[in-house]
């Protein structure tokens, strides 16, 4: 199995290349697990107490599970994603079966930070966009598809999404075998990702 790892900050426009990426693939051999999912179950707290955890500290991310279930799709076993509400700030319940892939791509804004995970990713990528950049596409995603209103999103992002962004995030791009310039769409980096799936799959 080739692991790819796609990192970059909140709206640099992972998810979108990922997207492109298998998108014109159209092939069933890649797979994507997003980090997304693996937000520590918070069943414990209340609507209230979930809204105020840093969802972009480290911390808040179950990486002892992300990092087995990587393991396990490895060693040829399928597993049962988490499935997460942006709404109520904690997993669903509900899970989705993942089989392995020739192809595995896992996408997230912190998994580079993590060491053990780090290591299991065959291929690192680095998606940047300018902060402006990302504030602008965080704030429209956000309110159109995360249920969230303009104070809530710029009030975030000072106080935790910037200096979350400078501390643990900018930093893991030094571990990164690629880094995508995405303030504009790029074809051309993606075609490159495309090349190295393909050269996977004959
Ligand atoms: N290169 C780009 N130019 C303009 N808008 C983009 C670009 N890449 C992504 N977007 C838009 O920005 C928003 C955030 O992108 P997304 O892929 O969800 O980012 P991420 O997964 O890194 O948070 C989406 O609405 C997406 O359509
Ligand atoms: N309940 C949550 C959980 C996470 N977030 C934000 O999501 C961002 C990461 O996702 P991207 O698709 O943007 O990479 C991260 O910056 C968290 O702040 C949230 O808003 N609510």
């Amino acid at each position: 199995m080739l692991i790819i790892g796609i990192a970059g900050g909140t709206g640099c426009g992972k998810t979108t290349v990922v997207n492109q990426i298998i998108d014109q693939l159209a092939t069933e051999d890649v797979a994507v697990i997003s980090q997304d999912h693996y937000y520590k179950d918070t069943s414990n707290l209340t609507l209230e107490q979930r809204t105020k955890i840093n969802f972009d500290h480290p911390q808040s991310i179950d990486f002892p599970l992300l990092t087995q279930h990587l393991n396990d799709l490895r060693n040829n076993k399928p597993i049962e994603q988490p499935v997460y509400s942006f709404v109520e700030h904690n997993r669903t319940g509900e899970t989705t079966t993942t089989y392995p892939t020739k192809v595995m791509i896992v996408e997230g804004i912190l998994i580079l930070t993590n060491p053990e995970l780090r290591d299991l990713f065959d291929i690192k990528i680095y998606v940047h966009a300018d902060s402006d950049e990302r504030l602008i596409r965080r704030l429209k995603r956000d309110i159109a598809e995360r249920g969230r209103d303009l104070e809530e999103v710029l009030n975030r992002y000072q106080t935790t999404l910037k200096p979350m962004h400078q501390q643990f995030i900018e930093p893991t791009k030094e571990f990164a075998d690629m880094i995508i310039p995405n303030n504009r769409y790029n074809t051309v980096a993606v075609d490159i990702v495309q090349s190295i799936i393909r050269e996977r799959l004959t």
